[in-house]
């Protein structure tokens, strides 16, 4: 309640939402939620929870979980998505990745309720009582209207903010989860501003948690806890104060407090807990003897914290090298930091809530209509912008990729393949898959961008020298074809058509390299060929192995594949093959990786693509911007 005779000032929840998201280091690349698909996936949510009654007993009338989502599913294309779809085919021309998060994010939501459900319906039983989806589904409130007056005696006037909780879930317990429907980018720390602000609006005590559950498409899930977001509300408050341009001038009150109030921006928790790491990792430093000022504010990349630090004077930067071991367990980290030298030195700490890039995230490379796109996708750097490797350029035309099991390098080549394919159309692309593993190139199977089928080198009639012969033969022919032209660019504009790019895709190339030593020979002289003549007739090579070692990093591999993607590996040993020096066996696994083409080797994290958006790229159903 208001009780002085001031207006209040009415301030938005977005409001103050979009002021931490800007301010965030950690909001990424991405493109913002089309409003058009987000409302059409609030009202999906909203009407499969006021299904009517037949419709809720089709859809749990199955026997599992799995037959409970694909219901859903069913009925929400019948009853919102197909009718949005088709009324709007027009206006979503050219959206087909957009319109694809938005289905990712519909899976999500139905697995993510149907799992609800039958947690619900399991209680039940074990309660004795008969399972009655309705009871439960109203236990969801949508576009629940939330406001809040707010008062500060360093205030001229109260401030009511205001907001629209997408769904908010009552249990019976008293529990509540607020739901967010968000299908745009986000950061965490302005995903916290919002949760602090509901917890308040909402009157929940400081000992209470509260849920705050995204699709942003892939499901997201926080648990905040009351006494954390005090912390953060208060923070907040002055952000609001500041925002809604209610705080006191010098004349009406002393100066130092309203400085600090007007100065001190609102961090949430988040940055505490990088602040405590900074400390840690000061004072760790100082122990090991390697004494630094922290010269800029530290990055929030989606993997880790990037620390720069400048030695005090008379301390060599190659002792900082030296003692990653000891601030790995000082910072009671997974694996020793990453630590670089350059005009200063950077430490990359783990972050404790490690972040994926989702493929929704990303904006891909422009297409050309003719010449189509030849860039690779490496990853996200700590700058949030995407790194990427161009086929067409002399120190990225072939790549070699290593990583040990697990770190990453098989959903690394999927995610390479998958951005080809959606930048380019089957007249500019043709993609060759070797698979000596059989697992990584599955959903390739029926590709309409396959020059040939996946070749999976074990089978009798799979004969690794002819796929490779094949390729040079092509690489002759085109040799012919160039004759007069500089590059395959000049080429293809000279005829006004495309000519495909081939790129050939091996994970695990190691393997070819098992069978007789004339084998051996016969495949590392097709490499060196290839090596020598392929770009400039836009052949590709990218080869992956487990193992970095002189055995399968041959002299010929070394020379002829500039571009190097390194992921998590086992030893520095490894390390040093593929970059020439240590680094990236302290990198942190799923997809955590070091790409160097020119210059010293720089840390991404790749994208991550789930199984069916691959899917739907691989059959060619997503196709990038062209400029
Ligand atoms: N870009 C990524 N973002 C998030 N998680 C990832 C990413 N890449 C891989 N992962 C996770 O790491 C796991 C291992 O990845 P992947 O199977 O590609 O490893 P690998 O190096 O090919 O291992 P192996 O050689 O044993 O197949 C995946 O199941 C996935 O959960």
């Amino acid at each position: 309640m208001n009780n002085s005779n001031t207006p209040a000032v009415e301030i938005s929840v977005s409001d103050v939402r979009q002021q931490i998201y800007c301010a965030s280091p950690n909001n990424g690349p991405g493109k913002a939620s089309q409003t058009d698909l987000g409302t059409t996936f609030h009202r999906l949510i909203a009407s499969l929870l006021h299904s009517s009654e037949r419709e809720l007993s089709a859809i749990f009338s199955g026997a599992s979980i799995d037959d409970w989502v694909a219901e859903m599913q069913d009925l929400a294309f019948r009853k919102e998505l197909g009718p949005f779809l088709e009324g709007h085919a027009a206006a979503l021309h050219g959206r087909g990745a957009a319109v694809l998060n938005l289905w990712t994010a519909v899976g999500e939501a139905t697995r993510w309720l149907a799992e609800l459900f039958w947690e619900h319906r399991q209680w039940q039983l074990r309660e004795g009582r008969h399972f009655n989806p309705r009871e439960f589904a109203d236990w969801f409130q949508n576009e629940v209207p939330l406001r809040l007056e707010l008062t500060d005696t360093n205030w001229t006037c109260p401030v009511v903010l205001t907001g629209i909780a997408d769904s908010l879930l009552t249990l019976p317990q008293g529990r509540r989860c607020v739901i967010e429907y968000k299908l745009g980018k986000t950061s965490p720390e302005a995903d916290l501003c919002q949760a602090a602000l509901y917890h308040r609006m909402l009157g929940e005590g400081e000992t209470n948690s509260l849920a705050v559950v995204s699709f942003l498409p892939e499901k997201s899930e926080q648990l905040v806890d009351g006494a954390k977001l005090g912390e953060a509300q208060s923070e907040l408050k002055a952000l609001i104060g500041k925002l809604a341009g209610v705080i006191k001038t010098p004349a009406s009150r002393p100066a130092e407090p309203q400085k600090a109030a007007a100065q001190k921006p609102a961090t949430p928790p988040v940055s505490k807990e990088i602040g405590e790491l900074g400390r840690l990792l000061k004072s760790a430093l100082f122990e090991a003897g390697c004494d630094a000022t922290f010269s800029v504010t530290p990055i929030l990349g989606p993997t880790f914290v990037r620390f720069t630090v400048t030695p005090s004077r008379g301390i060599a930067p190659k002792k900082f090298l030296r003692c990653a071991d000891l601030l790995q367990v000082r910072l009671q980290l997974e694996r020793p930091p990453v630590i670089q030298i350059g005009s200063a030195i950077t430490i990359d700490l783990q972050r404790p809530d490690r972040q994926i890039v989702p493929w929704s995230s990303v904006e891909l490379p422009k297409s050309d209509p003719l010449h189509g796109c030849a860039k690779v996708l490496v990853g996200v750097g700590i700058d949030g912008k995407l790194r990427t490797a161009d086929l067409a350029d002399t120190a990225s035309y072939h790549l070699l990729v290593a990583g040990t099991s697990g770190s990453g390098k098989s959903e690394w080549l999927r995610t390479a393949v998958a951005g080809l394919i959606a930048s380019n159309t089957t007249e500019q692309l043709q993609v060759v898959a070797i698979d000596p593993k059989r697992v990584a190139f599955h959903d390739l199977r029926d590709s309409p961008y396959l020059r040939r089928p996946v070749v999976f080198p074990g089978d009798e009639d799979a004969d690794i020298l002819e796929v490779f012969d094949e390729l040079i033969d092509e690489m002759e022919r085109r040799y012919v074809m160039l004759q007069g032209c500089s590059s395959l660019s000049e080429l293809i504009d000279r005829r006004g058509e495309p000519i495909p790019r081939i790129v050939c895709v091996c994970d695990e190339y190691a393997d070819l390299m098992l069978g007789s030593a004339s084998q051996r020979s016969a495949i590392e002289t097709q490499i060196t060929r290839l090596g020598a003549k392929a770009r400039a007739s836009g052949i590709h090579l990218i080869l992956a192995t487990q193992q970095p070692s002189r055995k399968t990093i041959t002299g010929a591999i070394q020379t002829n594949l500039p571009g190097r993607v390194g992921l998590t590996m086992t030893s520095a040993t490894e390390s040093r093959m593929l970059f020439g020096e240590p680094g990236a066996e302290n990198l942190l696994m799923k997809g955590d990786l070091l790409y160097k083409d020119i210059g010293d080797p720089k840390r991404y994290q790749a994208v991550y693509l789930s199984d069916q958006e691959r899917r739907a790229i691989y059959a060619g159903s997503v196709v990038a911007e062209t400029v």
